[in-house]
């Protein structure tokens, strides 16, 4: 039976009104307003967001309270020494999320028991998750998946410089984005569920991308239940956002047990396999295989969309401030030669393009906000009160820019200056720091699970670009690097066109040849069905 419109309103308005009379009671413990993952704060002023943040971080210290859309107060981490104090070392009472009634009704879920891995509240049943994705998102799985990565790294090669005969005058981020997409998404995917994407047309990847658009606009924007949680009590005949999240975790359910079952039947290792043998060892009633569809569909989520935003800003780098082209070009030809492509087996002598890499992510970080934590008890940081319940938002736009961890005197934090990521080991090598943080993955306990699949496929994409292009404005061009658009809750930059040269005929020749002879069977390029844990 469908409900009147008039009987959802005369409901809505006594929900609302019993609403308001709760809180009013009982003002002391009253529930915080839900906020959008990412609220004004970053998207205001439209045109160049974090230009705002800039002077906004100076004018207000490591912690600041604003208040959003002037109402709801906000906690803002805008220092290192804020975000490891609270997040690490107090982490017991600042892992969990803001409540979101929207990602808990599309996933068919209680109050923070989304079936997300990234917004359901930190405890037993979270910490299980993350111990099934470790083995296969960390260190043991890395030789298994960098084949994958640099398979998908040559065909972007092939990709791209076909893209770059077809426009000779000057090719554009928006013609490389879809391309560096397909790239990710394969690279994820195969991971994930043993499926290579080949061509952006696939239907599958498209399917993928439009539940993706709908489930990141839900997180970045609140819907009325999110402002009226007892709305989600209401039966779906009366509600008709319990029709909706119903519809969305319907489909959610049939595309990621599809996903899921592709996993565990294809050949060769992912990590639907890995996760089924983890579980196994370490539960004692099993996992549902459902359970298991969402906590890895978190991860395609999370590394389908941002890796491909952050690389766009290489070309605006490289474009803006040249200069790191010619060191790079030279270390290239020296360890990799001009007769193969670059490997992961390189990577120790290339220091300079994993530091190009981490740059990159510092400079300018996709997810400027990060995701929100909340505060499970009233606490104080540098004399500010931090009231229990509260939004806290770790500022990795203004932590990347943090002068006591990163020293101005090695280059302007303003500014993309690779040699900051370099010291000199004891035999006089030079070596990539690890001492430094990538604020942009966050930090704690909810840090980015896949922070070590995002930065090694990174790597290969950054080396292989680089060994095979040179990057220079078109004619008449000019390069704004502060040009950026707000997509859900990441930036990239805006639209701009630029020239993509192939470095000599050499470049093509290998292309064309590593492509052809590549072997792109995954039941063979992902290695043997193993549990990387037993190995
Ligand atoms: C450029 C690439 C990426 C960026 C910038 C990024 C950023 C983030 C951030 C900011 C968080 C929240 C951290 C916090 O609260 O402290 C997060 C969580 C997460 N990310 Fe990523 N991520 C990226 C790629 C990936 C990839 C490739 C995967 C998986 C293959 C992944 C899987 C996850 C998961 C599962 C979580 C949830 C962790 C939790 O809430 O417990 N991410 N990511």
């Amino acid at each position: 039976m469908a409900a009147t419109p008039i009987t959802v309103a005369v409901v809505l308005g006594l929900l609302t009104l019993l609403y308001i009379v709760t809180r009013k009671r009982d003002e002391e413990n009253k529930p915080l307003l839900k906020l959008p993952l990412i609220g004004d704060l970053h998207s205001s002023p439209i045109d160049k967001p974090l230009l705002n943040w800039d002077s906004w971080t100076k004018e207000n210290g490591p912690v600041a309270v604003p208040k959003l859309f002037g109402l709801i107060p906000i906690v803002v981490l805008n220092s290192y020494e804020a975000v490891t104090e609270l997040f690490s070392r107090r982490s017991q009472w600042y892992s969990n999320r803001p409540p979101s009634v929207s990602m808990e009704m599309i996933t068919g879920a209680e109050p923070g028991q989304s079936k997300f891995t990234l917004m359901h509240d930190y405890d037993d049943h979270l910490k299980f998750h993350h111990r099934i994705l470790a083995p296969s998102l960390g260190a043991l799985a890395a030789p298994q998946y960098h084949p994958l990565m640099e398979l998908e790294s040559k065909q972007l090669l092939f990709d791209l410089s076909n893209a770059t005969r077809q426009f000779p005058q000057g090719i554009s981020t928006e013609t490389i984005y879809p391309l560096l997409e397909r790239t990710q998404s394969s690279v994820i995917l195969a991971l994930h569920y043993g499926m290579r994407i080949p061509s952006f047309e696939e239907h599958i990847l498209h399917e993928i991308i439009h539940i993706q658009t709908q489930v990141t606009h839900l997180a970045a924007n609140p819907g009325i239940p999110d402002i009226i949680p007892p709305l989600r009590h209401l039966p779906a005949f009366l509600s008709p956002w319990k029709r909706a999240a119903d519809k969305l975790y319907a489909t959610q359910v049939d595309l990621y047990m599809r996903l899921f079952r592709h996993g565990r039947d294809s050949a060769g290792w992912n990590s639907t396999k890995q996760a089924i043998a983890t579980a196994e060892k370490y539960s004692k009633g099993g996992v549902p295989d459902l359970d298991l569809a969402f906590t890895l569909a978190t991860s395609i989520q999370g590394g389908m969309e941002t890796s491909p935003r952050q690389l766009l800003w290489l070309f605006i780098a490289a474009l803006h401030q040249p200069s790191f082209m010619a060191r790079a070009h030279a270390l290239l030809d020296e360890v990799v030669g001009r007769d193969r492509l670059p490997k992961f087996s390189d990577r120790s002598g290339l220091a300079f393009i994993d530091a190009i890499m981490h740059e990159l992510f510092r400079w300018r970080p996709i997810s400027p906000g990060s995701i929100p934590r909340r505060a499970d008890r009233d606490d104080e940081f540098n004399g500010i009160k931090i009231k229990r319940g509260v939004t806290l938002m770790a500022n990795a736009w203004a932590i990347g820019r943090d002068e006591k961890v990163f020293d101005p005197k090695l280059g302007d934090t303003g500014d993309f200056v690779p040699e900051r990521w370099l010291q000199r080991d004891d035999g006089g090598e030079e070596r990539l720091r690890t001492d430094l943080p990538l604020p942009v993955f966050g930090q704690g306990r909810r840090i980015c699970q896949g922070k070590r699949v995002a930065t090694d496929g990174s790597f290969m994409h950054v080396a292989c670009l680089l060994w095979a292009f040179d990057i220079e404005p078109a004619d008449g061009e000019l390069v704004d690097p502060w040009a950026m658009v707000v997509a859900g809750f990441m930036t990239m930059p805006k639209e701009v066109k630029f020239k993509l040269r192939p470095r000599g005929d050499w470049v093509i020749n290998v292309i064309n040849k590593e492509w052809e002879t590549a072997e792109k069977s995954l039941g063979k390029v992902m290695g043997t069905d193993v549990d990387v844990e037993n190995n």
